[in-house]
């Protein structure tokens, strides 16, 4: 049986208790452990209105409420709950009628263990995508998330943001693996750490980055190795997938995993099991298996520099992070963050942000995503001697813009209307005017950094200042 079972659950009604035992330790046996059993039938509606059983597997005759009469009831009541039925009678025509009724598969008794395994695993599935659906709906009419602490890491005010955490919360549960992908310093190890979060395994999130590990190093550093497994071995080794029991293995860079190392990780997945380098001991995982990539797989499995194979087990979930150009929304509030965080590691107060920079900032396409912000924030913060960052210290963004001056935009210009501000188009020195007043707000009435931001002397501004009548 696979690994999706952990966090499903059983309801097993049958009247004949010998019944019961059998078919809980046939499951049981086979690692399912959330399983109950009811000899009554009429106790069937009151169980399910109190749990969330993933599949009810069911006797067809019974005392009291029948089969017959229980599955219309339940189809109706409970439609998300897969309902398996065991009947005594193998004739086509109640086979037919279980069906028609909403069952989601029949067996006959006695109960075969290979087939009973197959159909349980197959209603599971059935289960946790019809759980995944019904969340999905309440999101799309608009619920909010159930656990939104679980992305406090995660800055952002953009939809495709929300949409990506909403989907999370519905596959995190799950032990299937999840592939993520996105540009370099989107934030996809934030994201697999809000996976696991979400997932609320008891187990430790540990990360690996592949990138660079020759198969050996790979090997050795996943599953561990017996003491005198090679020369140097002086100790035993525990690999990260043992750290990571109970919880999740986040494989970072998966794209650039040489082709032996993709051989052993497949066989991971598919098994659930492994060996440590010297050993012949089998050793069981139950570790969910997270990977990310910056790559295009497509592209790499058309190189045969990707396992076809590998890639689809990965995919059972995919999620795409979009880079930072494509949710500008983002940028202000990263800006805000990363300068309050890089001001306190520096032991200054957090400087205001000029306004030209605050475009410059917004018109930027970051290659290198949040990472690429974060660097740029660090190094402004740091050279910066004034109370306000300006385009001075992102000399990147200033070279970027030819004059230093970002363009209005038009979307500015919809917040920005010269006439609806002036009742009448301005002329020169009215504009002056707005100019060294927005200029002397933004500086807090600092008339060395207002007409630094205005790219003017500070006598020249004193003298502007005083024409106007200001002090
Ligand atoms: N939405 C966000 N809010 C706050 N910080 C973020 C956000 N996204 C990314 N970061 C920060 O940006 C940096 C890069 O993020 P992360 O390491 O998760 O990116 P990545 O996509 O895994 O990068 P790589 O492709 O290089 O492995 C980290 O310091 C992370 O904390």
């Amino acid at each position: 049986m696979n690994n999706n079972v952990a966090n499903q659950s059983v309801l097993i009604v049958d009247d004949d208790t010998a019944v019961l035992h059998e078919l809980r330790l046939m499951l049981l046996s086979n690692g399912i452990r959330g399983i109950e059993t009811i000899s009554d039938s009429s106790e069937v509606v009151s169980r399910l209105e109190q749990n969330n059983y993933s599949v009810v597997l069911m006797d067809w005759i019974m005392p009291g409420l029948t089969g017959a009469e229980l599955l219309p009831l339940l189809a109706r009541r409970f439609p998300h709950v897969p309902v398996i039925v065991i009947t005594a009678v193998s004739d086509l025509q109640t086979v037919v009628r279980c069906i028609k009724q909403g069952a989601f598969d029949y067996m006959t008794k006695p109960v075969d263990a290979d087939r009973l395994l197959l159909t349980v695993e197959k209603a599971f599935h059935i289960s946790e995508l019809a759980n995944q659906n019904k969340v999905l709906k309440g999101y799309l009419l608009g619920e909010p998330l159930a656990h939104p602490e679980h992305f406090s890491d995660l800055i952002t005010r953009s939809e495709k943001m929300q949409s990506l955490f909403k989907l999370i919360e519905t596959v995190a549960p799950s032990c299937h693996p999840v592939l993520i992908q996105g540009e370099t310093g989107v934030g996809k190890e934030l994201i697999a750490r809000a996976i696991h979060r979400s997932s609320e395994f008891s187990g430790a999130f540990v990360p690996l980055n592949v990138a660079g590990l020759d198969d050996f190093m790979f090997s050795d550093t996943l599953f561990g190795h017996k003491k005198g497994a090679f020369t140097g071995a002086n100790e035993p080794r525990e690999g990260l997938i043992a750290k990571a029991q109970g919880g999740t293995l986040f494989l970072d860079e998966i794209g650039d995993m040489t082709m032996e190392s993709q051989v052993k990780l497949l066989r991971l997945l598919q098994e659930r099991e492994y060996y440590r380098l010297g050993s012949d001991v089998l050793i069981k995982s139950d570790a969910r298996i997270i990977a990310a990539s910056n790559h295009d797989f497509s592209a790499l499995i058309t190189q045969g520099k990707f396992r076809h194979d590998l890639y689809q087990r990965l995919c059972f979930h995919e999620l795409h992070i979009p880079p930072l150009r494509d949710r500008s929304q983002d940028i202000i509030p990263l800006v805000e963050h990363y300068v309050a965080k890089a001001a306190s590691s520096y032991e200054k107060p957090v400087p205001d942000i000029s306004r030209e920079l605050v475009v410059a900032l917004q018109e930027y396409d970051y290659p290198g995503n949040v990472r690429e912000l974060i660097s740029k924030i660090y190094k402004g913060v740091a050279q910066s001697r004034r109370e306000i960052l300006t385009l001075e210290d992102f000399p990147e963004l200033k070279q970027k813009g030819g004059s230093g001056k970002p363009e209005v935009k038009l979307a500015y210009a919809g917040i920005f209307c010269l006439q609806a501000t002036f009742e009448q188009f301005p002329n020169f020195s009215d504009m002056e005017r707005l100019l060294s007043d927005e200029a002397l707000k933004i500086t807090n009435g600092n008339k060395t950094a207002a007409a630094e931001l205005l790219g003017i002397s500070r006598p020249t501004l004193q003298k502007k200042l005083a024409a106007f009548g200001s002090p």
